[in-house]
């Protein structure tokens, strides 16, 4: 589409975008009847699940019980809280702890439990081993679903629990429903003399997971592998043998190469080692959980937030027919909030910082630029529908185009259409100089409309070399996908605001820059061609470095815009809304020239 833009040195700003929230009304027919009918049924009082945690207290509200209460809530839920212990503590590190006399932690539990029994009990720092002996005769009674988060050694390397602590946690296991050790506590819990450093890829880990079920007798151990390295060629040798459950998007991750090779351009190093969490149920592997691994240094908490995550996607899970321990969902679930916590932190403090817990509330939704991916606004947009984005970029009028094989009328009919896209690509941001509301931005929208005036000229000199002619293309009638698309563009910036401006037109920049980075890699790989290919120009314009820093400042732009100005979630689905709407409409202009469509 826009030869245009390869000249283009002004910059395109875009406002905030991101983040997924989901809000389910739900109203039950009998309650809508009862509302009705003549003698009003009463309504059943509203509950929330009950989760209660056992566990220290961190002054400086990363972990322990800030962290557990924080989490219940996102979930859903309400929360209780039995103190074991108080830390004097903050990013930095633990400065002193103060242990809970073991008759008052279970004076606590009795007050809690005796007004109301919890569906889930999450287990954190325990302290003291006369606490865990207590907790071990009390649970029995208590009979409900508990995850333990065997806490030992904190983040900064403290030691919370002492020897004969560690010991007698084995007279709790027994009642433990989930146990979610790290690799360091899972090696010490299973007795096995291996060290850290021994583990070679996912092999040992499976093993290590087994081992600290056997070892344990707890009835399930989720093994969290953040502290291991694993690539993706090991996860896939497990393929057919365990269900492995892929983190939304990640499988296909590596495929946006737009987003990719900017972060290389800005020297970052771009992660391409997996976490995989292994869930064990009676000697037995029912998944892995593979995710990307995130560089944050916020992970303070990481631990208490993914315990009580579990115990809160438990006490509200959906398939209550499926034994706990293979209730795949349920982990999902707690897998997930905790990375995008992790993803979406905010700088706190001076060591390792805290999770964000509230991101799936409004204002926190979209997670802010980090150094691991400054680009959360447009990750977010592409991997709402990656099919629907692949169906653009990686479209068979790309393919055909590389390998030289597009039909030549094909590559005509579609560059007199794009002529004429550019016309309203031009009028779109004319209509956003009209919408901006500072001097910066007016300027912005006037210089890209201007250069778009100006290059569908060097376009016209471009379509000569197919022998077409002024005349021919100002002759040549609008086909009805060019009418769509265009028309599209140009009611959203009519009807719209300056943020559905910038919505509306970055699509094609963006996919463009895809298609580029995309058919130059094609022909590194030997799978497209450049000497001799009839579409050679073209195809040098969309890789070559000008056309491709113009995309990188237009994705710059984009998410400053958003990061300053983050939408309601309502904003951020009508935003994203427009970008898979303008992505379909973009595939289909492939199509018409691929299908000679008029
Ligand atoms: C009260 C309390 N509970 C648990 C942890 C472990 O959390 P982390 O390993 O992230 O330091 C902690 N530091 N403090």
């Amino acid at each position: 589409m826009p030869p245009y833009l390869i000249t283009t040195t002004t910059t395109i700003t875009v406002k905030q975008l991101v983040g997924r929230t989901a809000v389910t009304i739900a109203i039950t027919i009998e309650k809508m009847s009862g509302l009705l009918s003549s003698s009003p049924v009463p309504l059943e009082p509203r509950k929330a699940p009950h989760v209660l945690t056992i566990a220290g207290s961190d002054s400086g509200g990363g972990a322990g019980i800030q962290a557990d209460l924080k989490t219940i809530e996102a979930f859903g839920c309400y929360g209780t809280s039995v103190l074991t212990g108080l830390t004097a503590q903050n990013t930095k590190g633990v400065q002193a702890v103060h242990a809970v006399p073991s008759d008052f932690v279970i004076q606590q539990l009795q007050s809690v439990i005796e007004d109301e029994p919890p569906i889930a009990v999450k287990l954190g720092m325990l302290t003291s081993a006369s606490t865990i002996r207590a907790l071990a005769s009390y649970l029995p009674k208590l009979d409900c679903t508990t995850v333990l988060d065997p806490v030992i050694i904190s983040t900064s390397g403290h030691h919370l629990l002492p020897e004969d602590a560690v010991e007698a946690l084995y007279d709790l296991f027994p009642y433990v429903t989930f146990l979610t050790p790290n690799i360091p506590e899972a090696i010490r819990l299973s007795r096995t003399n291996t060290k850290e450093t021994e583990l070679k890829g996912l092999a040992d880990m499976l093993q290590l997971a087994k081992d600290t079920q056997l070892k344990t007798g707890a009835k399930t151990v989720l093994l969290k592998g953040g502290h291991g390295k694993v690539s993706r060629e090991d996860v896939l040798q497990y393929a057919g043998q365990y269900e492995i459950v892929w983190e939304e998007g990640d499988e296909e991750a590596d495929t946006v190469d737009v987003l990719t090779e900017y972060r290389s351009t800005l020297g970052l190093k771009v992660e391409k080692d997996l976490v995989v969490d292994i869930l064990v149920t009676g000697e037995e592997v029912v998944a892995l959980f593979v995710g990307r691994k995130v560089d944050s240094s916020s992970t303070h908490g990481t631990g208490c937030t993914l315990s009580s995550a579990i115990a809160s996607a438990y006490a509200t899970r959906r398939k209550k027919d499926v034994p706990a321990g293979k209730d795949i969902e349920v982990f999902k679930r707690a897998i997930s909030y905790t990375q995008s916590a992790i993803a979406s932190a905010f700088s706190f403090g001076h060591g390792h910082g805290p999770l964000n817990h509230a991101h799936l509330t409004a204002r926190r939704a979209l997670p802010p630029p980090t150094k691991h991916n400054p680009h959360p606004f447009l990750t977010h947009l592409i991997q709402s529908n990656l099919p629907l984005w692949k169906s653009y970029v990686r479209h068979p009028f790309v393919v055909q185009l590389g390998n030289g094989t597009l039909p030549r009328e094909c590559f005509e009919h579609y560059i007199k259409q794009d002529y004429h896209y550019l016309k309203h690509y031009a009028r779109a941001h004319a209509l956003g100089a009209y919408k901006a509301n500072t001097l910066a931005e007016i300027q912005a929208f006037s210089e890209i409309a201007l250069h778009v005036a100006r290059e569908s000229e060097m376009h016209v000199a471009y379509c000569a070399q197919f022998g077409i002619s002024r005349a021919e293309l100002a002759a040549t009638a609008e086909s009805s996908p060019c009418a769509a698309y265009a028309r599209y563009v140009v009611d959203i910036g009519t009807q719209g605001d300056i943020l559905d401006v910038y919505m509306a037109v970055a699509s094609c920049l963006v996919g463009y820059g895809e298609v580029g980075l995309w058919l130059k890699k094609q022909v590194e790989e030997g799978n497209a061609v450049l000497e001799g290919n009839l579409y050679k120009k073209w195809m040098e314009d969309y890789c070559g470095a000008e056309f491709l820093a113009a995309v990188n400042r237009g994705i710059e732009n984009l998410e400053r815009r958003v990061a300053e100005d983050p939408p309601s979630p309502e904003k951020l689905a009508r935003l994203t809304a427009i970008w898979h709407e303008c992505v379909r409409l973009e595939s289909r202009f492939w199509d018409m020239g691929l299908n000679l469509i008029h």
